[in-house]
């Protein structure tokens, strides 16, 4: 029987947006079902009530996995999948300063951190502490006092953020421009730079001025908003992008918007807060001639679809509409292929969900956030393009807002930008905030929070009083942050120090890494950084929500981006904002899983790819022995927030990582939280010196060639060596610097010995291998 047209064309639809016919089928026929068999319903709007379903089925199935979604080991394969991203252990600085470890020697020609000179030379913008001494961190120690059960803070098992199908978000900038101008204190780029640095001319580009803070800007509650027919192309950006107005001090976009006939309607919406909410949408849309401009976009859906409010408005949101604009794409376009908002998700309503080719971005525009914004603010409207035949839904859920990837978790938003290919960020869950994956023991609890451990007599804001509040004293007997909340210079200067210091490394007994790995080979203990704990105040402390002593605990305020970098570290994240010396970026967060767990993830997944680095909560692991369920570490691949995107740069990052107690005294467990360790000016990435040692392969991972560009860079070396040495290569783990055949004969047989001299863990090993052996004797009968 030929197959039925109509069904064909559903699954034809549906493979356009990534969906395999395996999904469409029982979801199609349900629906049929449904629409008592009225395929118009289904139909409509390329298949929107389809698509919807579809994903519908999908958010149910991961919000109640039934067992037929484990796999024997009872592992969610959704989270099976998610882990299949390969994992690295973090490795601090190995063999640092390690004296006395024997089986680690320092001969190596790949230098090593202990090759870096104690004395450390002068860094750009920043001064490399030239002490040397012994730095102790400071801190008074608070033995761990655990007990079972575990409070209600444990999250006993997976606690996926809940995924959403299609995003929301607002403008976005697609990048910023370091050559942006400043009007009336806003951040509006140039027209002429913005030109320069596209690579093709979006169809329509809303200009967002940068938000600032609700209280400071009271005037810009509300921007007016425009629409008027595009200019053409060689009117420059006013007719590429929108254009960009200011009237009567006020912000103005002007674009155009176009009517399901492709007829151009203008629409004129001076935006006020009444207007804002009769005008529901307001999107630019090319003229043909425009679109005709646009490279490489034969195959890309372009129809843009949106529900709601305005997508440039004020800071106040008056109201969803119902209604909804579909602007149709000129002739120069596709099909559309529209995602449409998802009835169970409210981030759904507001989505727009279009296709491009290259430059996904250059058709956002965003400012990043700034300012608490709540779940339905108009700033969280947006266009976000989704290239056809890439993402998976599972894809869609995680990166698939540009505006936001926090999905909303975080009081910022963090967009993402890509303007040089047409590359998504790695799918992963937003969390703002780490998660216990399964055992890790971290037990928060007012009850094991004493006296000490808090300052509960306190008031206001501890940091102003001149005497040390409790907490204070254990951040060392003073405060770490100043009234205006950075790091104190002397104590950041400390943190710095000794996180150079080969000195400043200790090596366990009986290593928590190593002891996990339970087999039968014990390797020492590779060494761990001593560090300097900062203790803020927190709940059971008298103090107020604002104490200046609370800096990490309220999470990210500065304007961060999530970029492609054009150097080969894949993405990386950047700030928006100048920002000082000492200031807060952000937390790694992550998983909370023991290390024991770490290491059976990275048994069970291979090592492929890329992903983020496990960090360890070693900080307080020299105080003895560390229980299986005390010994943790964070991995944030498939749950984690932006600082998953952070780089790793040799030595003289921008960022340091500083250990912070919030809920509770326990080193085994506290926040991994990263400060500026210099001034960093707006749009530089942000990195962080992962500490590792890219002579050690001994791990299960695969250590990446370092492409920091620092002068410190510690793979420089191994790197050049690697392609000059003659003979050699490089296989795995290993280095085969000469291979040679010999061939002799013993007694009547004729041998054959390999001799192979390879490098392996800063050693030089002969190995022999006797490949064959022919026997010379003849028989005879
Ligand atoms: C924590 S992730 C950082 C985000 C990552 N770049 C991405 O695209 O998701 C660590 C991975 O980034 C890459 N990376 C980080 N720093 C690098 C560097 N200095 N040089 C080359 N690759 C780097 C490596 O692939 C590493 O495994």
């Amino acid at each position: 029987m030929a197959p039925n047209p109509r069904v064909v064309a559903a699954f034809t639809a549906m493979s356009n947006l990534g969906i395999h016919e395996s999904k469409v089928k029982p979801v199609l026929k349900k629906l049929l079902k449904l629409y008592d068999k009225n395929w118009e319903l289904i139909e409509e709007e390329s298949y929107r009530a389809l698509a919807d379903a579809i994903f519908e089925e999908e958010e149910t199935m991961a919000a109640e996995p039934d067992q037929n979604h484990k796999n024997k080991d009872g592992v969610d394969d959704e989270e099976a999948r998610m882990h299949e991203t390969p994992l690295r252990p973090l490795k601090r600085l190995r063999l640092r300063g390690q004296e006395g470890q024997s089986s680690r020697p320092l001969t190596t020609t790949v230098p090593s951190s202990a090759a870096f000179p104690l004395k450390m030379p002068k860094l750009e913008d920043g001064t490399v502490p030239q002490s040397t001494k012994a730095l102790s961190d400071g801190n008074a120690r608070v033995d761990a006092r655990y007990d079972p059960p575990r409070d209600a803070v444990v999250d006993k098992g997976k606690q996926p953020v809940s995924p959403h199908v299609i995003p929301r978000g607002r403008t976005s900038a697609s990048d910023r421009s370091p050559l942006s101008e400043t009007v009336k204190g806003r951040t509006v780029e140039s027209g002429a730079t913005r030109l320069s640095n596209i690579k093709m001319p979006p169809p329509f580009t809303f200009i967002k001025p940068k938000d600032e803070p609700v209280d400071d800007m009271p005037a810009y509650d509300i921007i007016p908003l425009a629409v008027i027919r595009p200019e053409e192309p060689s009117s420059g950006r006013d007719s590429l992008m929108g254009a960009y107005e200011k009237q009567d001090g006020h912000d103005t976009v002007l674009s155009q918007c176009r009517d399901e006939d492709g007829e151009g309607e203008d629409i004129l919406s001076s935006c006020n807060e009444e207007e804002t909410s009769n005008v529901d949408v307001i999107l630019t849309s090319m003229r043909e001639e425009q679109s005709l401009k646009i490279e490489q976009t034969d195959n890309v859906a372009k129809e843009f679809v949106t529900n709601g409010s305005p997508i440039v408005g004020g800071n106040k949101y008056s109201g969803i509409s119902n209604g909804s604009v579909s602007l149709k794409s000129s002739s120069a376009m596709d099909a559309p292929h529209v995602l449409s908002p998802q009835p169970c998700s409210s981030d759904l309503d507001d989505a727009v969900v279009a296709s491009k080719k290259v430059g996904v971005n250059d058709f956002l525009q965003s400012n990043g956030g700034k300012e608490l914004e709540g779940p339905i603010s108009p700033n969280s409207r947006t266009l976000v393009v989704v290239p056809k035949h890439q993402l998976t839904t599972g894809d869609i859920r995680s990166v698939h807002d540009a505006n936001d990837l926090t999905k909303g978790e975080e009081r910022v938003k963090i967009s993402w930008v890509n303007n040089a290919t047409n590359d998504f960020p790695p799918p992963f869950h937003y969390i703002p905030q780490n998660l216990v994956f399964r055992d890790a023991y971290v037990n928060i609890s007012l009850s094991r929070i004493g006296n000490e451990d808090c300052c509960s007599t306190c008031m206001g804001n501890c940091v102003l009083s001149s005497k040390p509040c409790s907490c204070a004293n254990k951040t060392g007997g003073e405060f770490a942050y100043t009234a205006q909340g950075l790091l104190k210079e002397g104590f950041l200067e400390e943190c710095i120090a000794i996180s150079r210091d080969p000195q400043n490394y200790f090596y366990c007994k009986a290593c928590p890494l190593e002891t996990s790995k339970n087999d039968d080979c014990l390797e020492p203990c590779k060494g761990h950084l001593k560090r300097k704990f900062i203790k803020e105040c927190w709940s059971k402390c008298g103090c107020g929500k604002y104490c200046g002593n609370r800096v990490v605990q309220h999470g990210i305020t500065c304007n961060l981006q999530v970029f492609l970098t054009s150097d080969g570290k894949g993405w990386g994240l950047r700030t928006l904002d100048d920002l000082p010396k000492g200031a807060f970026v952000c937390e790694f967060v992550g998983e909370i899983l023991t290390v024991k767990e770490l290491h059976e993830r990275n048994m069970k997944y291979p090592k492929n790819g890329k992903y983020t680095y496990p960090i360890l909560f070693d900080a307080d692991w020299r105080s003895g022995i560390v229980k299986d369920r005390e010994a943790l570490c964070l991995y944030a691949a498939s749950y984690g927030n932006a600082a998953r995107f952070i780089n790793h740069r040799c030595l003289d990052a921008n960022l340091i990582e500083i250990p912070v107690e919030v809920e509770g005294p326990s080193h085994h467990y506290y926040h991994f939280a990263f400060f500026t360790s210099r001034k960093i000016a707006a749009q530089e990435e942000l990195t962080w010196d992962y500490g590792i040692n890219f002579d050690e392969h001994d791990e299960p991972v695969e250590l990446f060639q370092c492409r920091c560009g620092s002068k410190f860079c510690r793979n420089i070396k191994r790197s050049n060596s690697e392609f000059n040495l003659p003979f050699m290569c490089n296989v795995h783990k290993f280095v085969s610097l000469s291979t040679l055949p010999v061939i002799y004969l013993l007694d009547d047989s004729i041998s054959m010995l390999w001799l192979c001299l390879i490098y392996f863990r800063s050693k030089f090993v002969l190995i022999c291998v006797f490949q064959f052996s022919l026997s010379l004797k003849v028989k005879y009968y």
